[in-house]
Parts: structure tokens; C-alpha cells; sequence
């Protein structure tokens, strides 16, 4: 069998008497993006943070291309997975280009200095997001959808293959998000990388994401490729909420009732 790019087994994942996930097991393989869905506190960033190996789950296993985190350890974890935290803001002064830069340590040997390479690659993926020509500016001067897509640069140039989102599209004005969504779908269609991302819109989701991953909050799953699992019912159980699919094009989108 397929060990997957990411997998997990009989994953439980909670925090105090909370239960996010029971006995999950999920397989994400390269060319695929997975969307997380959920309410507010239903544990998506917990999740993502224990796929991501930043915290022990509280039962079960997840493996990175068939092996674990503690067997990778962090540098070669570093070169497979990538992790966009929910928010970061920049405590020190520096450049957008040395930011962007840091992406690139876990292909440094551990006493190298960034090479012409490396700047170049940075510079590759500044410019991805759109922040080329700010690559001189100081990182604190920077708006929030500016800070956020230099996080997004900085993954990029670490040149993961699998990409862990923690809502990427936050502080980003629409032109971004759908840039942001294009960019990450095409990794995964055009370059064999996987993307699992959190995501509060179902209809972007359906659009560019090929499975998805419903968390009820109670510890109760639901998973499948989009076609399967995002539906009004799934939906309006979901959120808690009564939703209606309104299609147009091809596309679907989730409307409140
Ligand atoms: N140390 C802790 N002790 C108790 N509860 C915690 C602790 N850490 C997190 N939680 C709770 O766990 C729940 C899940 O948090 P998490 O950040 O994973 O949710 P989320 O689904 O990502 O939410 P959002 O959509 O608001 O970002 C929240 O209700 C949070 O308050």
C-alpha cells in the first residue's frame, strides 16, 4: 500500500475532556489538497498543529511519507512539511527578503550561510505573492495582508511538499485569496506537492481543494473527496446553521438560508 505523503492512524486528537478527532485515518497524497472545515473552536488548528508534529496527538500515530517525526527529526521534517501558523507578527526588525530568507535553514548545512541560490529561490517566492518589490522594507512596516502573504513567501521558499495551512487566506483582500488558492492548487496539480489547509469558506473549498475533512466538534468526522462530503446538509449540520447550494458555472457555493 501507498504510505501517502501524510497519514494518520487511529489518530485521537483533543485537548482537557474535549475530543477534536477519534480514531482518524486520514491519507493525504501528493497532487491532492484537503480542506478542514469546522465551527469556531472545533479544533481545526489543534488539529493541523498535531499533523504538523508540533504536538503529541492523544492517541494514534501520523507518519510523513510513511515515517514519523521522531524517526525524521526536525530538520528532515522541515524539508518534507511546511506549517503557515494561524497569525505571526514580526517581534524584530528586519528585511522581507531575510524573512522570506529563513525559509530556507533546513537546506542549510547547520554552520551555512544562505548562498546566492537561496536568495535567488526567496526572491522566486517573494515575488509569487506579490511582495517583490518590497524586499528591502522592514518586516514591522508591513500591513497585515502584506505580513501574511510574506509568511506564505517564507514556506514557499522552504519548498516543502506538503503544505500544512492554517487559514491562509486570513488578512487577505479577495484579489490574494483566490491568487493564494490558484497558487497552492497549482503546486499540488502541477508539481506533485499536497496541501491540507484550514478554510472558513465552503464554496472555495469545493473549488479548489480535492477532498475535505468536516469537524463536528464533537469529536465526529466526516471525510471524502469534495464531491462527497460538501453538501448543504453536510453543511448546515456543520455550522449549525441552514445553508442552500447556489451553483453557477460549475461552481457551488453555500448561501444562509
Ligand atoms: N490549553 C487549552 N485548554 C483548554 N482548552 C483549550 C486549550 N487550547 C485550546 N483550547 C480550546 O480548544 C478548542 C479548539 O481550538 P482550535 O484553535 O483548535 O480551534 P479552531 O477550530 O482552529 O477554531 P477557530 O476557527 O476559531 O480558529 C477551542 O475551544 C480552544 O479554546
Amino acid at each position: 500500500m501507498v504510505p501517502g505523503l501524510l497519514s494518520t492512524h487511529a489518530l485521537s486528537v483533543g485537548v482537557a475532556d474535549r475530543s477534536f478527532c477519534h480514531d482518524l485515518a486520514l491519507t493525504v497524497q501528493p497532487g491532492e489538497c484537503l480542506a478542514i472545515l469546522g465551527r469556531n473552536g472545533a479544533g481545526k488548528s489543534t488539529l493541523l498543529s498535531v499533523l504538523a508534529g508540533l504536538r503529541p496527538p492523544a492517541a494514534g500515530a501520523v507518519l510523513l511519507d510513511g515515517a514519523s517525526y521522531e524517526r525524521l527529526g526536525a530538520r528532515a521534517s522541515a524539508r518534507i512539511r511546511g506549517w503557515l501558523p494561524q497569525s505571526r507578527s514580526e517581534a524584530f526588525s528586519s528585511t522581507v527578503l531575510e524573512t522570506a530568507l529563513v525559509g530556507r535553514h533546513p537546506h542549510l548545512a547547520r554552520w551555512d550561510w544562505e548562498s546566492e541560490k537561496d536568495a535567488r529561490i526567496a526572491r522566486q517566492a517573494l515575488a509569487a505573492v506579490g511582495l517583490a518589490e518590497l524586499a528591502a522594507r522592514d518586516v514591522q512596516t508591513l500591513s497585515g495582508g502584506e505580513q501574511q502573504r510574506l509568511s506564505i513567501a517564507t514556506l514557499l521558499a522552504q519548498a516543502p511538499r506538503l503544505y500544512l495551512l492554517d487559514e491562509p487566506l486570513a488578512h487577505l483582500d479577495l484579489n490574494h485569496q483566490m491568487a493564494t488558492l490558484e497558487l497552492f492548487a497549482a503546486l499540488a496539480r502541477d508539481e506533485g506537492a499536497a496541501c491540507v489547509m484550514v478554510l472558513h469558506e465552503p464554496g472555495l473549498a469545493a473549488r479548489f481543494c480535492t477532498h475535505a475533512l468536516l469537524l463536528f466538534g464533537d469529536g465526529t468526522t466526516q471525510q471524502g473527496t469534495c464531491d462527497e462530503v460538501i453538501s448543504s446538509d453536510s453543511l448546515s449540520r456543520l455550522y449549525g446553521y441552514p445553508l442552500r447550494e447556489v451553483g453557477e458555472h460549475g461552481q457551488r457555493w453555500f448561501m444562509p438560508a
